[in-house]
């Protein structure tokens, strides 16, 4: 059952009053205090619409205070501290000018909720746990950005892109002396309307919108809009992330404060220091699973202030080599031989991929191979042994690249995040289909889509959804059983190189590489070539730069 937030309807005069309804915490950034403050009735029936803001506005918060205590004080006879705030000289309300956008209707920000699934989320003060990614439920949908003829003022560093504030809350980055910034992110509270067979629901809340789920008995997660299903990701930086006030045309940009030229150091040092931390945990979740010290995760940013990729945040999972999963996978079929015994191997001695097996899926042995810690089928198991650098690039957002030379068959990683069944991701669209990878390999056409499984990475995952589309890869993607495969059971998809790659080139993949294989036909060429490169509806350039370019990313 989808359910949909109800927009306040447009307000019949551009100035309408706001009521304070508390103030939720304060800070002093650059000799200057800000209130995080709470408008009262600001949306018609949820506390999502609760409208929390950044101010500054000391009188106001001061008047607001007082009138708040008085009116306790005086709560069996006088006004309520509502009452009051409302019809006494205006104390706790503030006339605010409303911005709309082009049809006229609000725009709303809301805050995401604290999220339970990072560690770091409860060491989070209430505010900076609440920081996150503003998803607009439409592109026309931004934050609310206040304009005033008085005061409270939302100031913006011109020098601090807000966006460097919209990672993962972090609390020692906001511990920070005065920041000359305020973090303006908003995250629609996304939860887990209906509850089937999550293995892990905490993620799959996450991982799905509260409006995208089935009733609680259904058992799937269904996803309220139609869309194909894709073979590969989709255009991920077509999510409306967030808005920077920086380059925003909103009149709150002429308010900007100017910050002294000291203060533009300061947001290096906490993109570092924000940096770090996403790493550390990272890092942390790998080593657990056997990873290395020298195989650590860094992000690395020469282009912008932007410290880690924007959907990054508290609620994302960092998952190293397993897949969660929302749906109730049939256990593999018993394997009559080990697969290690009297098959072609994928794999060298020295586990490199041989490229030379004419298999559709890889049978790697699972857990009861009789060959046990000896065998050697199961090179996709073992831990990375690679140092990943995750690094932004001018056009095509965050990348993945190794710090070491890489040669050709080297397993790199898998492909993690939550295994939903292809019913759900076909009802996926645009930015919430980004990361998906369909599990399409061994698949009959006429296939039961709810028996049928893809990978989604938007809300738990690993380095690996940061390797970009190239129309002349240096990776593959080798899909890999454990024990035994079948048609309708979820399988690994592991990255391998399929030439020698040096370090820091950034590691890429063909998300359709069947487009590539038609686009190389002689036979077809001309005819074929054209209509690749002709654009189709929603489809985004190509920006991979190689001789080789088709254009347009793939699009299913
Ligand atoms: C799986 S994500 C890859 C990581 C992504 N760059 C990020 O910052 O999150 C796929 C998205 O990256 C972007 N992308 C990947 N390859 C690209 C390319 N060759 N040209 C332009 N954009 C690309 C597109 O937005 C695509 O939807």
């Amino acid at each position: 059952m989808s359910r949909r937030k109800r927009r306040k309807p447009p307000p019949e005069s551009d100035t309408e009053p706001y009521e304070l309804d508390a103030v939720v915490g304060e800070e002093v950034r650059n000799g200057t205090t800000f209130f995080l403050v709470r408008w009262k009735g600001y949306g018609p029936d949820s506390d999502d619409w609760k409208k929390e803001e950044d101010v500054q506005a000391p009188e106001l918060v001061e008047r607001f205070r007082a009138e708040s205590q008085s009116a306790t004080q005086g709560a069996s006879s006088g006004p309520s501290a509502t009452d009051m705030a409302g019809t006494v000289s205006g104390f706790g309300r503030l006339n605010r000018k409303r911005s709309s956008n082009k049809e006229g209707k609000r725009k709303k920000a809301v805050y995401p909720e604290k999220s339970p699934t990072s560690p770091l989320a409860s060491k989070l003060p209430r505010k900076q746990a609440s920081s996150g990614l503003p998803l607009p439920e439409d592109d026309n949908e931004v934050p609310a950005t206040p304009q005033s003829t008085t005061p409270p003022i939302m100031t913006v560093s011109p020098k601090f892109p807000v966006d460097t504030m919209l990672g993962p809350a972090i609390g020692s980055i906001y511990a920070s002396p005065p920041i000359p910034s305020a973090p303006v992110s908003r995250l629609p509270a996304r939860g887990f309307a209906g509850r089937g067979n999550c293995v892990d629901d905490t993620v799959a809340d996450n991982a799905l919108t509260a409006s995208q789920h089935a009733p609680p008995d259904s058992g799937t997660v269904v996803r309220p809009l139609a869309g194909k299903p894709s073979n590969s990701f989709r255009d991920a930086n077509k999510r409306p992330r967030s808005l920077s006030l920086d380059t925003a045309e909103t009149p709150s940009k002429r308010k900007v404060t100017a910050f002294s030229e000291d203060a533009a150091l300061v947001p290096t040092k906490i993109a570092d220091a924000h940096a770090q931390v996403i790493a550390d945990e990272w890092n942390e979740v790998a080593r657990q699973s056997g990873v290395p010290e020298i195989a650590k995760i860094t992000f690395i940013n020469e282009i912008d202030h932007e410290p880690v990729p924007p959907d990054i945040n508290t609620l994302f999972t960092y998952l190293e080599k397993d897949c969660l999963s929302s749906v109730e996978v049939p256990n593999p079929p018993k394997a009559e031989t080990m697969p290690c015994i009297g098959r072609h191997p994928a794999f060298t001695d020295e586990g490199l991929f041989t490229f030379a097996t004419d298999c559709k899926i890889i049978i790697e042995c699972g857990q009861d191979c009789s060959a046990a810690s000896n065998c050697k089928n199961r090179v996709t198991q073992l831990p990375r042994t690679i140092p990943i650098e995750i690094f932004k690039t001018v056009e095509r957002g965050w990348a993945a690249r190794s710090a070491v030379p890489l040669v050709r068959g080297q397993v790199l990683g898998l492909y993690t995040g939550l295994t939903i069944s292809r019913t759900t991701a076909s009802k996926l669209i645009g930015a919430d289909a980004a990361y998906i990878f369909q599990l399409d390999m061994d698949e009959p056409q006429d296939a039961d889509p709810s028996l049928v499984y893809s990978v989604d990475a938007f809300r738990s995952g690993n380095w690996t959804r940061y390797i970009n589309h190239s129309c002349s890869p240096n990776t593959a993607i080798i899909p890999v059983a454990r024990g035994s495969a079948h048609e309708s059971l979820p399988y690994t998809l592991a990255f391998v190189a399929t030439q020698d790659i040096v370090p820091l080139a950034e590691l890429t993949l063909d998300y359709d590489p069947s487009e590539a294989k038609t686009f190389a036909r002689k036979k077809y060429r001309e005819k074929s070539r054209s209509k690749i490169l002709k654009r189709k509806r929603n489809q985004t350039p190509c920006k991979c730069g190689t001789l080789q370019c088709r254009g347009w990313l793939p699009q299913m």
